[in-house]
């Protein structure tokens, strides 16, 4: 009697198991994985602290959600990652998702270039398989941490069939942002990831719901592949403000950076002074991206500037730090300046 109902026992575990979906979490550190002296530290605390195993094992509610295993590829603060970092987690993203016993891939990530990364990821991991971005403004020493829920809300997303062939994600705030749109907009506060065209949903107590699509290419649709790319160019921005020189530039073109994002005021304009040490870097060959230092709204072609005439691209809405990373992307197949105005307006 004993050993056939522990059979029972264990088989309806099995099944139980079976049910639910494979999640990976590939932990690279930040606030979520953060620590700081007491309760109240909300904002005072060590980022990239508490390793992969001790964050899921502090949250046994993730059992509930999905059949979840843990990796720790980096312990970093996300302002301290680099272009190596990027091609590290997005090769690992991509074996990943190519394996049949991973069904969703979750990174979790500091929050200060959490949006670059995961526009990063949604440009170049070929699969339909869900991958979702995440961190936390609290680390999980502070009361009212965000983290705990924001990741039980990634590994739902990453888990659920109804997300696949999205795209990558970013869930912060009960939101489900897409990549390519979602910023970090908002310091301090956990609402702090936003996008000027809206959520794609929700993720509310394990259930998505959804109320609109990514309109731009992505993943399967991307033409760029990680497995195919081992190095990134040096793409570099250069800031607007009241009274700006041309010191930056020339220092970056000199540098060897292959192309410049430059920063602009309003809509993407120019100081006059900057123009004439922009088309020189242009003439050397280095690349020109106008973006704008605006969060919202977009860059038009040949308003403010002349683009046409100086072989200049323009970013569209892309802020100049994800304009960077389609820049570099793009520099890995050819220096065309039609080919990069295309893939502002495609991506
Ligand atoms: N909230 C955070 O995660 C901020 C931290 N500086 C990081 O990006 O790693």
């Amino acid at each position: 009697q004993d050993a056939s109902s522990s059979a029972a026992a264990a088989a309806a575990a099995k099944a139980s198991a079976a049910a639910k979906p494979n999640v990976v979490v590939l932990a690279t550190g930040g606030t979520i994985a953060g620590a700081g002296a007491s309760a109240t530290n909300s904002a005072t605390y060590t980022a990239a602290k508490v390793p992969v195993d001790k964050l899921l094992a502090g949250l046994p509610e993730l059992a509930n959600v999905a059949n979840v295993k843990g990796e720790q590829v980096f312990q970093i603060a996300s302002e301290s990652f680099t272009n190596d970092n990027l091609l590290t987690l997005a090769k690992r993203v991509s074996a990943l998702a190519k394996q049949s016993d991973v069904d969703g891939i979750v990174i979790t990530h500091g929050t200060d270039t959490l949006a670059e990364t995961a526009y990063f990821l949604s440009l170049t991991v070929k699969t339909d398989k869900p991958i979702v971005v995440v961190g936390s403004m609290r680390p999980g020493t502070a009361l009212s941490a965000d983290g705990a829920l924001n990741l039980i809300n990634a590994v739902s997303v990453a888990g659920a069939k109804d997300s696949r062939g999205k795209g990558v994600f970013v869930t912060m705030n009960d939101e489900i942002q897409t990549a390519r749109d979602v910023n970090k907009d908002i310091n301090i506060k956990t609402g702090a990831f936003t996008s000027q065209w809206g959520p794609l949903g929700m993720v509310v107590e394990g259930k998505n719901y959804w109320f609109r699509a990514p309109a731009k290419r992505h993943t399967t649709q991307s033409e760029f592949d990680i497995d195919g790319i081992d190095k990134l160019p040096q793409v570099d921005i250069v800031y607007a403000y009241g009274n700006v020189q041309p010191t930056a530039v020339n220092a970056l073109v000199d540098a060897g950076a292959k192309a410049i994002v430059h920063a602009g005021t309003g809509n993407g304009s120019v100081a006059d002074r900057m123009v004439k040490p922009l088309q020189d870097a242009r003439g050397k060959g280095v690349l020109i991206v106008r973006s704008s230092r605006v969060p919202y709204g977009f860059v038009l072609r040949n308003a403010e500037q002349p683009d046409d005439k100086y072989d200049w691209v323009v970013a569209h809405d892309m802020r100049p730090e994800k304009a960077r990373i389609l820049t570099m992307l793009a520099l890995t197949k050819g220096t065309d300046t039609k080919q990069l105005q295309r893939m502002f307006w495609e991506y």
